[in-house]
């Protein structure tokens, strides 16, 4: 009963996420993604899943009303008008005390003055039905994971508007890897065409793997995992794939987790970080459907202020998923915009707060230690801030993705990851070794550009479409 409570906190607040014109800035946006496209499927969809474990034993309403309220499912469309919409006005950030604030070390340029809050246009509730009940707030958890969100059926589109079936993630997933896997089967094909599993052809077999940017410490476990069982003996190609298969998913097994947030702060803060282009805007805007569709206030800061298609884009973002956007002008100090952003999420009463950062190359000190500072900042809003430091890997890369994870989690303390256009041609191999150095959470693959597109990393299925197993 307390579960069907919570999962009910979380679905009588979802709303149907409204197309919303976008106006476009003159000039400056002419290279966004085609915005239109890019936000073309937009149903926000099922967000949270709360596991039993992390609902107290008291977690029944308080309320008695509140209670049979509930459990009437017929009462449920009556709950959605007592959802407050998160309007919020376009004033201007009033003057902030941050310079008292910040110690010395820190010069922060707070963008006082010119951040701005977008208001955000809410959907209508659902029309009221005879006989409301007495209005019910219903508290949230203190802790929720976010899950899977997205069934397939929920994405359908009109026959008419899709004229080719859609890939389902998965699809998208193995299609993506498909080329290194195939050429990882090559590989292996050759090395076993009529040969034994022995000392030379285990050294081949690790060549390729490492080649395939699994990582030395992979390339010897699965060598290891073949040599205990078949040394000496003949072995297909398939039998290599489901061995590597099984190695591989021993590795990601223990960093497929969902990615929890802690609903005690308010707001729970989660710093987006990472390389250029990795897809940090793109993932944020997903993530904040998935949030929002599951009841949760959450508040987004343009924290690139670099670029002003990113600043817009987070803008676009924020009208699809119904999140107001903290943004300032282009150039302005992006620390003292987290800043002022937590200040604005805390009056809002925002649960959580995404804040969007410029791109980066882990190699340029004066833009890490820009990071570094933007962390330290938001530290003194709440010590325990950002609570959730998310790296974005384009899964396009190499080798390199390793040196981002090393420098990004060291200067900016990133504990959770994010691989992205794992729908393209990707690589995909880079994350086991990532996985078996740095140990981090991967929250979820991006397989898209659509709001979807972003699913719950599920170690099985991902090493199954690196080694090419069905
Ligand atoms: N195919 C595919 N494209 C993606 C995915 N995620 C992001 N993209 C695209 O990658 C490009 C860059 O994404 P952004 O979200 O702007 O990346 P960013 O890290 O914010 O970029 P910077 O602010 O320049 O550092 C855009 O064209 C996105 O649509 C994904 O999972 N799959």
């Amino acid at each position: 009963m307390a579960l069907g409570f919570i999962k009910k906190i979380f679905s009588f607040g979802k709303k149907e996420v409204e197309e919303v014109p976008v106006e476009k800035p003159s000039g400056e946006v002419d290279q966004l993604p085609t915005a239109e496209q890019l936000y073309e499927d937009t149903t926000a969809q099922e967000a949270l899943n709360v596991p039993a474990e992390t609902i107290p034993a008291e977690a029944e309403p308080v309320v008695e009303e509140q209670t049979v309220a509930f459990e009437d499912t017929a009462a449920e469309p009556e709950l959605l008008q007592d959802i407050e919409p998160v309007i919020v006005e376009q004033t201007a950030i009033e003057p902030s005390p941050v310079d008292e604030l910040i110690e010395a070390t820190d010069e922060i340029e707070s963008p006082m003055g010119e951040a701005t809050i977008e208001p955000v246009p809410i959907p209508a509730p659902e029309a009221p039905v005879a006989e409301t009940p007495e209005p019910v707030v219903a508290p949230k958890p203190s802790k929720v994971t976010v899950s899977r969100t997205v069934e397939e059926k929920q994405v359908e589109q009109p026959a008419i508007a899709e004229p080719e079936r859609r890939l389902s993630w998965f699809e998208r997933l193995r299609k993506g890897l498909f080329r290194s896997s195939q050429q990882l089967g090559d590989s292996i094909g050759s090395i076993f065409t009529r040969r034994k599993l022995d000392e030379d052809t285990l050294q081949d077999l690790e060549d390729v793997l490492i080649q395939a940017d699994l990582g030395m410490e992979t390339a010897i476990r699965i060598t290891g995992a073949l040599s205990a069982t078949r040394y000496g003996k003949d072995i297909s190609t398939e039998e290599v794939r489901t061995i590597m298969a099984a190695e591989i998913e021993k590795v990601l097994g223990p960093v497929a987790k969902p990615l929890e947030l802690d609903l005690s702060h308010k707001p729970h803060v989660i710093l987006v970080v990472g390389v250029n282009g990795t897809g940090k805007t793109t993932t944020i805007g997903k993530l904040a459907a998935k949030l929002t569709a599951g009841g949760l206030n959450v508040m987004l800061a343009a924290g690139d202020t670099f670029r002003a298609a990113a600043i817009e884009q987070l803008h676009i973002w924020g009208k699809r998923t119904g999140a107001p956007v903290v943004s300032s002008k282009l150039g302005a100090d992006a620390a003292g915009l987290a800043f002022d952003a937590w200040k604005q999420a805390k009056e809002a009463g925002s649960d959580v707060l995404i804040i969007d950062t410029a791109g980066r190359l882990q190699n340029r000190a004066e833009l890490m230690d820009e990071l570094a500072k933007i962390v330290r900042v938001l530290g003194k809003n709440d010590p325990e801030a950002p609570h959730t430091v998310l790296q974005t890997l384009d899964a396009t890369t190499g080798q390199n993705a390793l040196n981002q994870v090393e420098i990004f989690k060291n200067i900016a303390g990133v504990n959770g990851l994010v691989m992205t256009k794992l729908d393209g041609t990707a690589r995909g191999g880079i994350l086991v070794a990532i996985s078996a150095k740095h140990k981090l959470p991967v929250y979820f693959i991006g397989v898209g550009e659509q709001v979807e597109d972003l699913e719950p990393f599920a170690a099985s299925d991902f090493a199954k479409a690196i080694a090419g197993v069905a």
